[in-house]
C-alpha cells in the first residue's frame, strides 16, 4: 500500500492551515455581506419590507442550492483544486459588483443624496447576487471536502477535528463580520453628499473575498489534489437510467429478484460503479427528513423578532449564535464526547445528529412558554371576527358617545378610549393627535393638520426628546419609552402657552415586562443542537461518500439547508397560526416526529468505510492481483509526479 506523508504540524497537514483561514475570511464576506443585504435592500433600494425579506430569503436559499453545480464541476470536470480557484474569483466579483451598486454617487446628478436611476442600481445588485450565490454555493462542498483529502486513512481521528475546527472558523468569520459590518454602515461617506456607507460595509466583504482567493493559492504547493475520474455525474446519471429501464424490462415475476435495484444495472456497467452509487443513494435517502432541522434553525429569526420585544437588540442578538458555536464545539469536541463514550455508550454519529435535532425542538418549546409569558403582558387585540375602535376626545368636556343602541363609552377631555365590539367598526390608532388650531411641526414626523393623527412611528428604547413647532413658536418636550410598548399623546390647542406641558400622554401598550435572560435557554438549546447535527452531519458526508463523489455528497448534505429554508419561504407565503406559541409549538412537535422517522432509518443503515468496500468491490472483479497492483503502479506514478511537481515528501510503507 502506498501513503503520501505530506509537510506536518502536530500530525495534522499543514495544507490544512490555509483552507481554515481561506474559509475562515470567505465566511467573513458572505454573513458581512448578509448582515446589511435587508437594511441595503430597505433602505438604500427603498423595497418594503415583504419584497426586502423574501428577496432575501430566496438569495439564501440559493446560495445553498448552487452547491450541486459546484460539485458537479468538481467531481466531474475540473477537480476540487481549480474549482475553489474559479468560483472564488466569480465570487468576489459578485461582491465587488454588489459593494460598486451600492455607491449613490453613480446615479446622483441633482446631488440630493438619493440615486436618480433605481433600475441601474437593482440590475447591478442582482447581477452581483446572482454571482455570490455562484461562487459561495459553488465552493462550499468542494471546500470542505477538499480539506477532509488532505488527510490519511490513518488520520481520522485529525480529520473529524479538522470538521470541527472548519466549523469554528465559519463562525469565527461570520461573528466578526456581523459585528463589523454594521458599524462600516452607520459611517457617512460620498462624493457629492454623505450618507449612510454602504459602500464600505460592502466593500470590506469584497476585500475579504480576495484575501481569501489569495490565501487559497498560497497554499497552492501543499495540497493533496485529486484529478476527477471523468464525467462521473454522467456516468452516475446513465447507470442510473439503466438500471431503472433494465428492471423495467424484466418486471415479470419469471426473472429471479436482485438484491438492490441498481444491480440491474450490472449487465453494462462497472460493478466499482454501481457500488459507489448505492453508497451516496442510501445516505441521500437519509437525508430526506432533515430540511425540518434548518427549517427551524432559520425560524430562528422570528425568535429573535420576540427578543426584541423582550428588551434585547436584535441585532446584537446575531452574534448569540456564533458566540456559542464557539465555545459549545471545543466542549463537546473535548469534554462530553469523550465522557460519553468513556461510559461506554455508542454515541454515534447518526445518533448525535438525532440527539441534535431533539434540542433544535426544545429550544422551541422553550421559546412557546415565553411567548405565553410575553402573551400575558400584552393587551387583548381583536380576534378575526372582532374589530378595535379607539376614539380620542380633544373637546373641553366629558363627552357620552354611543356606538350601538346599548353600548356607550365615557370619555374625559383629553381622554382616549378603547373599545373591542363583536361587530365591525373601523380601528384607529395614533402616536400624536393634533389637537391644536394649526399644522404642526414634530421631530423626525411629517407636519399634521388640526384634528389629525400621525401613525405610529418606531422610536427607540429610552429617553427621547421631541421639539414641536408651528412658525415662529415651539416647544420641546421629552419622554422615557420602554421596550414593546405603545403610547398616543394628545396635543392640545394650549400647548404653546404652557410650553408642552399640557401634552397627554396615553399608554396604549405596556412595556415588556419579561426579562430577556429567559430567550438564553433557546439560544443554548438550539445551538447545541447545530453543534451535534450540522458539524456531525458534514463529518458524516465526508466520511460515508466514494472518493470520486466526496464534493457531491457534501453538496447533498448543504441541499437539506436549501430545502429547509424553501420551507420557511412556503410557510411564510401560508401565513400563520392566530398564536405565535402555537405555532413553535407546531414546529417543535414536526420536528420530534422528523426525528422519529429518522431514527428509525438510522437504526437500519449501516456504517461503512467506502475505501474498503472499494476494494472488496476491485477484488472480486478479479483485479488481483495483477490488475490491481497495475492500477496501484499506474496511481503511483501519477501521483508520483504530482509530488514531485508540488516537493512534497513521500514515504512507501
Ligand atoms: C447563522 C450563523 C451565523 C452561522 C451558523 N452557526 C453556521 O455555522 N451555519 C449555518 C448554516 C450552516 C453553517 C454555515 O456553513 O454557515
Amino acid at each position: 500500500m502506498l501513503v503520501y506523508l505530506t509537510a506536518e504540524c502536530c500530525g495534522y497537514p499543514i495544507s490544512i492551515f490555509f483552507i481554515v483561514v481561506n474559509e475562515f475570511c470567505e465566511r467573513f464576506s458572505y454573513y458581512g455581506m448578509r448582515a446589511v443585504l435587508v437594511l441595503y435592500f430597505r433602505y438604500f433600494l427603498l423595497w418594503d419590507d415583504d419584497l426586502a425579506t423574501s428577496i432575501y430569503h430566496a438569495f439564501v436559499a440559493l446560495c445553498y442550492l448552487t452547491p450541486i453545480l459546484g460539485a458537479i464541476i468538481a467531481d466531474s470536470w475540473l477537480g476540487k483544486f481549480k474549482t475553489i480557484i474559479y468560483l472564488s474569483i466569480v465570487y468576489a466579483i459578485g461582491q465587488v459588483t454588489m459593494a460598486i451598486s451600492t455607491i449613490h454617487d453613480i446615479t446622483d446628478a441633482n446631488r440630493d443624496g438619493t440615486p436618480d436611476n433605481f433600475t441601474f442600481h437593482i440590475a447591478l445588485s442582482m447581477l452581483g447576487l446572482i454571482l455570490i450565490a455562484l461562487g459561495t454555493g459553488g465552493i462550499k462542498p468542494c471546500v470542505a471536502a477538499f480539506g477532509g483529502d488532505q488527510f490519511q486513512e490513518h488520520q481520522s481521528r485529525q480529520l473529524n477535528t479538522f470538521f470541527s475546527v472548519f466549523y469554528l472558523c465559519i463562525n469565527a468569520g461570520s461573528l466578526l463580520s456581523t459585528l463589523i459590518t454594521p458599524v462600516l454602515r452607520a459611517q457617512e461617506c460620498g462624493i457629492h453628499t454623505q450618507q449612510q456607507c454602504y459602500p464600505l460595509a460592502f466593500g470590506v466583504p469584497a476585500v475579504l473575498m480576495v484575501i481569501s482567493l489569495v490565501v487559497f493559492i498560497a497554499g497552492s504547493g501543499m495540497y493533496v489534489k485529486t484529478d476527477p475520474e471523468g464525467n462521473i455525474m454522467w456516468s452516475v446519471c446513465k447507470c442510473i437510467g439503466f438500471a431503472i429501464k433494465n428492471r423495467f424490462r424484466h418486471r415479470s415475476s419469471s426473472y429471479p429478484k436482485r438484491e438492490h435495484w441498481m444491480d440491474w444495472a450490472n449487465e453494462k456497467y462497472d460493478k466499482l460503479l454501481i457500488a459507489q452509487i448505492k453508497m451516496v443513494l442510501k445516505v441521500l435517502f437519509l437525508y430526506i427528513p432533515l430540511p425540518m432541522f434548518w427549517t427551524l434553525f432559520d425560524q430562528k429569526v422570528s425568535i429573535c423578532h420576540f427578543s426584541g420585544l423582550l428588551g434585547g437588540l436584535p441585532d446584537q442578538m446575531q452574534t448569540v449564535n456564533p458566540i456559542l458555536i464557539l465555545t459549545l464545539v471545543p466542549i463537546m469536541d473535548r469534554l462530553i464526547f469523550p465522557l460519553i463514550q468513556k461510559c461506554g455508550l455508542n454515541f454515534s454519529p447518526l445518533k448525535r445528529m438525532t440527539v441534535g435535532m431533539l434540542f433544535a425542538a426544545m429550544a422551541f418549546v422553550s421559546a412557546a412558554l415565553v411567548q405565553i409569558e410575553i402573551d400575558k403582558t400584552l393587551p387583548n387585540f381583536p380576534s378575526s371576527s372582532e374589530s378595535q375602535l379607539k376614539v380620542v376626545n380633544t373637546y373641553s368636556t366629558t363627552l357620552n358617545v354611543t356606538i350601538s343602541p346599548n353600548e356607550h363609552l365615557l370619555i374625559e377631555s383629553f381622554g382616549v378610549q378603547l373599545h373591542t365590539s363583536k361587530h365591525t367598526y373601523s380601528t384607529i390608532s395614533c402616536m400624536f393627535v393634533n389637537g391644536y388650531t394649526a399644522d404642526l411641526n414634530i421631530t423626525n414626523l411629517d407636519s399634521i393638520e388640526p384634528s389629525a393623527t400621525t401613525n405610529y412611528t418606531l422610536v427607540n428604547q429610552g429617553k427621547r426628546d421631541f421639539v414641536l413647532r408651528h412658525g415662529e413658536q415651539w416647544c420641546e418636550f421629552s419622554r422615557k419609552f420602554g421596550f414593546g410598548a405603545s403610547y398616543t399623546f394628545l396635543i392640545p390647542s394650549t400647548v404653546f402657552s404652557d410650553d408642552c406641558e399640557s401634552i397627554t400622554e396615553v399608554e396604549d401598550m405596556k412595556p415588556n415586562s419579561v426579562h430577556m435572560a429567559l430567550q438564553i435557554p433557546q439560544y443554548f438549546l438550539i445551538t447545541t443542537g447545530e453543534v451535534m447535527f450540522s458539524v456531525t452531519g458534514l463529518q458524516f458526508s465526508y466520511s460515508q461518500a466514494p472518493k470520486n463523489m466526496k464534493s457531491v455528497l457534501q453538496a447533498g448534505w448543504l441541499c437539506t439547508n436549501a430545502v429547509g429554508n424553501i420551507i420557511v419561504l412556503i410557510v411564510a407565503e401560508l401565513g400563520k397560526l392566530p398564536k405565535q406559541w402555537a405555532e413553535y409549538l407546531l414546529f417543535a412537535s414536526l420536528l420530534v416526529a422528523v426525528s422519529i422517522i429518522f431514527s428509525i432509518m438510522a437504526y437500519f443503515y449501516t456504517y461503512i468505510d467506502p475505501a474498503e468496500i472499494e476494494a472488496q468491490v476491485r477484488k472480486e472483479q478479479g483485479l488481483e492481483p495483477e490488475e490491481m497492483e497495475k492500477e496501484t503502479l499506474e496511481m503511483e506514478e501519477k501521483d508520483e509526479d504530482q509530488k514531485n511537481e508540488q516537493g512534497v515528501k513521500q514515504t512507501k510503507i
